[in-house]
């Protein structure tokens, strides 16, 4: 776990922050100029801060009461960076084992064979990079941040520069990691899609201060603190794979409420978080019948957020979880929603892409920051 408490001026920017970054990936999450660097710069000991205190576990990184501020190699801290910096003369396997230079007789938390497995990259491993593709570079970075016994991963935007289909191919190996791998990871990005397939909990930073923290699930379903705008708003629901149906559709329970999508290939049981955009849901306050959607989640209304504009957004409290629905105000006015009304929520099969949906150990159950 790390935990973080710290204030650095720079002139027109001031940081005043604080949280906890428990097991699981810990999201940093905001807009450019938030701060995000500064505080990694600052955990990573390429920055002082003027007050506070960083701690890894017990371990004091950083104490300005005590003038403690070890240095960067002595952090234990694995880089993950959005181009992979990997050696070009040295092929994938000594690539890997370079992190292990830094080790220092630590116990790594993975073994070379687990790294290896993990990342999937056992076929690479006498390659040289310049014959990898960018997805696979990142997964060899990715290998050898972890293979140098970190206490903490930090990674920084290391998806920003790969394209949708490299993307989609890197996620499911940081899901991996954050499940199987007992180590904290800090995930700096601008992406509400990483966010939502990652994050185990968000910090959301606006001007150097943290707006919300808390478990992914429980920020994403509050419109009030998303620093992409109410366009890219969508709900975190946690859901089981309970069959696969011959028609191509997959049927899932999330809080004993079945919920149907186009078919994914996980096995029965298996934990899945889809988020459902809130411009792809509908709100009846009946039940509605003799309709093509297939999904009906019935809810109670939890708050309603306007802006200046035609729209608005619904937050609903549901047996699946929090579901944000984006409305205009005129439907609003006419179904007569206010705090504590019944409703139904709506939501097409084919609306939740498969980029939505990854697998997911449970959200962090208490909030933290
Ligand atoms: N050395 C410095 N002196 C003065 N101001 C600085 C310095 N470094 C950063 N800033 C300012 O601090 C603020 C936060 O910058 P920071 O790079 O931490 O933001 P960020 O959230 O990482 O942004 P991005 O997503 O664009 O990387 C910005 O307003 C930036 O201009």
């Amino acid at each position: 776990m790390i935990t973080l408490d710290i204030r650095h001026n720079l002139g027109s920017f001031a940081l005043d922050l604080s949280f906890d970054a428990p097991r699981g990936v810990t999201v940093l999450f905001g807009r450019s100029g938030a701060g995000k660097t500064t505080v990694t710069n600052a955990v990573a000991g390429l920055l002082r801060p003027d007050s506070g205190q960083i701690r890894l576990g017990e371990r004091v990184l950083f104490d300005s009461k005590t003038g403690i501020d070890l240095p960067t190699h002595k952090r234990r801290i694995g880089y993950i960076f959005q181009d992979a910096r990997l050696f070009p003369h040295l092929s994938v396997a000594k690539n890997l084992t370079y992190g292990q230079r830094f080790a220092r007789g630590q116990k790594p938390a993975a073994s070379f064979d687990r790294v290896v497995d993990l990342l999937g990259i056992g076929h690479l491993l006498d390659r040289a990079p310049i014959n990898l593709s960018g997805g696979e570079k990142q997964r060899v970075a990715i290998g050898r941040a972890l293979l140098s016994s970190p206490e903490l991963i930090l990674a920084d935007e290391p998806l920003a520069a790969l394209d949708d289909a490299r993307k989609a191919e890197i996620l499911p190996y940081l899901e991996r990691l954050r499940d199987e791998i007992e180590i904290p990871i800090l995930y700096v990005t601008h992406s509400v899609a990483e966010v939502a397939r990652l994050a185990t909990t968000v910090v959301v930073l606006q001007n150097g201060r943290c707006l919300k923290s808390g478990p992914a699930d429980q920020v994403l379903g509050d419109p009030e603190v998303l620093p992409t705008g109410v366009r890219a708003a969508g709900a975190l629901i946690q859901a089981q794979v309970a069959k696969h149906h011959p028609d191509g559709l997959s049927e899932l329970s999330a809080g004993g409420i079945a919920l149907f999508l186009p078919g994914h290939d996980q096995p029965l049981g298996q934990s899945l978080r889809l988020r459902i955009a809130a411009h792809d849901v509908i709100l009846s306050r009946s039940r509605p019948e003799g309709l093509s959607a297939l999904n009906i989640i019935p809810g109670r209304v939890t708050a309603l957020h306007s802006g200046g504009g035609p729209g608005m957004m619904v937050s609903l409290q549901t047996a699946a979880g929090p579901v944000l629905a984006r409305i205009t105000r005129r439907s609003a006015e006419a179904l007569g929603l206010a705090v504590g009304v019944e409703c139904h929520a709506i939501v097409k099969s084919v609306s939740v892409a498969r980029e939505d949906v990854g697998i997911g150990a449970p959200f962090a159950q208490t909030p933290s920051g």
